[in-house]
């Protein structure tokens, strides 16, 4: 209990006003005989930011795979802007506009920052370029804007290989401003940066939030989960157990002593 930070008072109030984005309705997967999500219900609303949390294999990131056709759900359906997108294809998915970090950050170890953030523009702006000089022109200041709101301005020609671990944290995070998702689902994207690396990402999500990009984050540091939620959403042996405001979830004592694994 005691590690559980105090909750400050958030300043997005009525997010259940919020449209839905994108819902996970009576979701269930199964790996053999293990049931690692079972009957989870969640919306995820429009221009907020929605953490999951929960004890070590309580289901979190099977719930990512699931929303991004990385795995095919046993049961239940994703509903994206009210269209399924159950069993599609990732590829499909991510076009739609649903984007996604990866704990191991998944870059082009040896393209540079710019190609990087190049390949994750519209099909049009891949390796050949085409479009012309204007299109060209409006690519490269778009890449620009990126690098600079990602503090990688002056390492465009740097390889992601050749970066440091928070540059190329902040590199995943172009490449979704890139692709223009209007989803984030994060996968722990605090975890391992120092504090003014922390400081700028934390920036960097209001920002984009503020702009309108829809947010959800597995994470596991309760401190950045009151520093950036609007709402938590917490899972237990695949079920989701509550969700509400911060302070609902995380002042709630029989959860803290699921998560901290205390008897209750
Ligand atoms: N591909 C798979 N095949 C079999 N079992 C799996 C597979 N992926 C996940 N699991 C199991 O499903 C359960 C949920 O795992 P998951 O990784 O989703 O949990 P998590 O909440 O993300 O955990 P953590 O916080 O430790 O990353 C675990 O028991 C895990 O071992």
């Amino acid at each position: 209990m005691n590690a559980i930070p105090q909750v400050a008072s958030h300043p997005v109030e009525a997010s259940s006003a919020r449209p839905v984005l994108l819902e996970v309705r009576n979701l269930g997967k199964r790996f053999g005989g293990l049931q690692a999500v079972t009957d989870v219900s969640l919306e995820l609303r429009g221009g907020i930011v929605t953490t999951l949390i929960g004890p070590n294999g309580a289901g979190k990131t099977t719930l990512f795979n699931l929303i991004t056709g990385h795995l095919t759900p046993s049961s239940g359906d994703v509903l994206y802007e009210g269209r399924s997108i159950a069993g599609k294809q990732p590829w499909e998915i991510a076009r739609q506009g649903v984007g996604r970090t990866f704990q191991d950050l998944h870059l082009f170890s040896r393209m540079t920052v710019e190609e990087n953030i190049l390949t994750a523009m519209e099909k049009s702006a891949w390796l050949w370029q085409p479009g012309g000089r204007s299109a060209r022109r409006r690519r490269s200041e778009k890449v620009a804007e990126i690098m600079a709101a990602t503090h990688l301005s002056g390492l465009a020609h740097a390889r992601a290989i050749d970066l440091a671990y928070a540059e190329r944290k902040f590199l995943s995070v172009a490449r979704l401003i890139a692709s223009d998702a209007k989803i984030w689902l994060l996968d722990e994207p605090a975890s391992g940066l120092d504090p003014r690396s922390y400081d700028r990402f934390v920036a960097l999500l209001r920002s984009q939030v503020a702009g309108g990009v829809t947010v959800c984050i597995i994470e596991h540091n309760l401190d950045v989960v009151v520093n950036v939620s609007d709402r938590v959403a917490f899972l237990d042996q695949g079920k989701l157990l509550a969700q509400g405001t911060p302070r609902e979830v995380l002042d709630d004592p029989r959860l803290a002593s699921i998560y901290f694994g205390e008897t209750a």
